[in-house]
């Protein structure tokens, strides 16, 4: 048996076997999605293959502090050997999934079915790359002929599967609970504020859940669909728990970090302002948050830590220039970052040393982390942790799973937070999480 690192194919059967076919009659991501079975995937990055995926062939969960060593080794496993035609780079296997913000994540409501960490291989995978379709099926210890008439058979059902309608509206909000009340909030934010200016801490991003009950239930393939037109320039995903129904989606504009060879991408988001009614207006606030020196110290105490959290790894940095990254609903402050790492590593020891940046936890992180638990009275679950997929060479892209909600039915819990540092205002960073609740919101009401 070969390794699939080698990427060719072998005759014999194998851990892993995978088919891929090219589609002419080619689906829509949202069709796809649409008919998968659970538990769904979905991924769609800029500059990458937008992945849809239907039911698991293999599945890795871990949990606790160790669960980034756990998955991986789990999946060196899964992928030492295989027997792979893939037809095209971006249809080989990959593990999707995410991991818990918080080392002892607990899974409790509305976490329920999510570990401290879970990756999916897709058993049907629809890829979609430079305009091409192709079709995959996945399966782990079964032999290649099996494989090819499964996929014969998908191919023939997406065939006679009709396309599917009008994009729907979303479905109307009939109640919403706040887990933070407003003077509850500026408690917080003011004692975070009190540990800032003792000393004890220099940074701590504080966040508040949404409960929204709807007037019937969600149709994520038909709100991803929208986020994708509303925020083409973000990191789309879904991830759902087994057989649960429902799942955990959104529309990130934060990466965590991307590694193919040895060249790292990843970067600092941190620093909020509004947009205005014109472009005049959309430019004065982008400079007046340029030039704010609150804001200002936010985001350096990010690209700081980020570099430092590389430097272990890296033969050379490079800090981009700091720039507007302009969205439908916010503007934030952004700097890339670029590395070549001194040896080769897996994508997962890096999301392991760069979360949680301090773009969603703070400093010192420890002190951070505390304070978060002390203040939160909701479980962050996988909101603001990674999210993303890795191949078998150890290639792979992560985001920061912001704005983002887990919907079940009817019901939708969404996440916000902010960055507090001493000169922080808790009103103004109220009404930050609001905006930031947007994105999600608009698919809902
Ligand atoms: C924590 C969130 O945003 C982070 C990313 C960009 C800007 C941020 C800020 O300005 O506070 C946050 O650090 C969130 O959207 O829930």
């Amino acid at each position: 048996m070969e390794s699939l690192r080698s990427g060719e194919t072998t005759p014999l059967s194998a851990g892993v076997v995978s088919r891929t076919v090219r589609l002419s009659d080619a689906p829509r991501p949202r069709t796809a999605l649409g008919a998968a079975d659970p538990p769904r995937t979905f991924w769609a990055a800029p500059g990458e293959a937008t992945v849809v995926g239907s039911g698991a062939a293999a599945t890795v969960r871990a949990d606790g502090p160790d669960r980034f060593r756990s998955v991986r080794a789990a999946a060196d496993e899964l992928f030492s050997s295989g027997d792979v035609h893939a037809g095209t780079l971006a249809a080989r296997p990959r593990l999707f999934g995410g991991f818990s913000f918080h080392d002892d994540h607990t899974g409790r409501e509305p976490w329920d079915g999510y570990p401290g960490a879970r990756f999916v291989l897709p058993r049907r995978q629809t890829t979609f790359a430079d305009d091409e379709v192709w079709l995959t099926v996945n399966a782990v210890g079964e032999s290649p002929e099996e494989v090819e008439r499964q996929l014969e058979e998908a191919r023939e059902t997406i065939r006679r599967r009709p396309t599917s309608g009008a994009v729907g509206d979303p479905p109307g909000i009939v109640e919403r609970t706040e887990t933070t009340s407003k003077s509850e909030w500026c408690e917080g934010v003011t004692a975070a504020i009190e540990r800032i200016e003792a000393g004890e801490l220099r940074k701590v991003v504080l966040a508040q859940a949404l409960r929204a009950s709807l007037s019937s239930p969600l149709s994520i393939p038909d709100a991803l669909t929208r986020l994708g037109e509303t925020y083409p320039d973000c990191y789309r995903f879904l991830f759902e728990p087994d057989d649960r129904g429902g799942g955990f989606f959104g529309a990130t504009p934060e990466r965590l970090v991307d590694l193919r060879g040895r060249t790292v991408e990843t970067g600092a988001l941190a620093g909020t302002t509004g947009r205005g009614e014109t472009p005049e207006e959309d430019e004065w606030l982008a400079e007046e948050l340029l030039a704010d020196e609150k804001n200002a110290h936010e985001h350096d105490l990010v690209v700081g830590a980020v570099r430092k959290q590389l430097e272990p790894h890296a033969a050379s940095i490079r800090t981009g220039t700091r720039r507007i990254r302009r969205l439908a609903t916010v503007q934030h402050i952004e700097t890339p970052i670029t590395a070549e790492l001194a040896s080769d590593e897996h994508v997962l020891k890096l999301v392991e040393a760069l979360h949680p940046t301090p773009a969603v936890g703070g400093l010192p992180p420890d002190r951070a982390l505390e304070t978060i638990r002390d203040t939160e009275p909701f479980g962050r679950g996988w909101y603001a942790a990674p999210v993303g997929w890795f191949d078998a060479a150890g290639y792979g892209s992560f985001a920061v799973a912001l704005r983002s909600a887990v919907a079940r039915g009817d019901v939708a819990t969404l996440f916000a937070g902010v960055g507090v540092v001493a000169d922080s205002d808790p009103d103004r960073e109220w009404d930050e999480v609001q905006l930031k609740y947007r994105p999600i919101l608009d698919e809902l009401e």
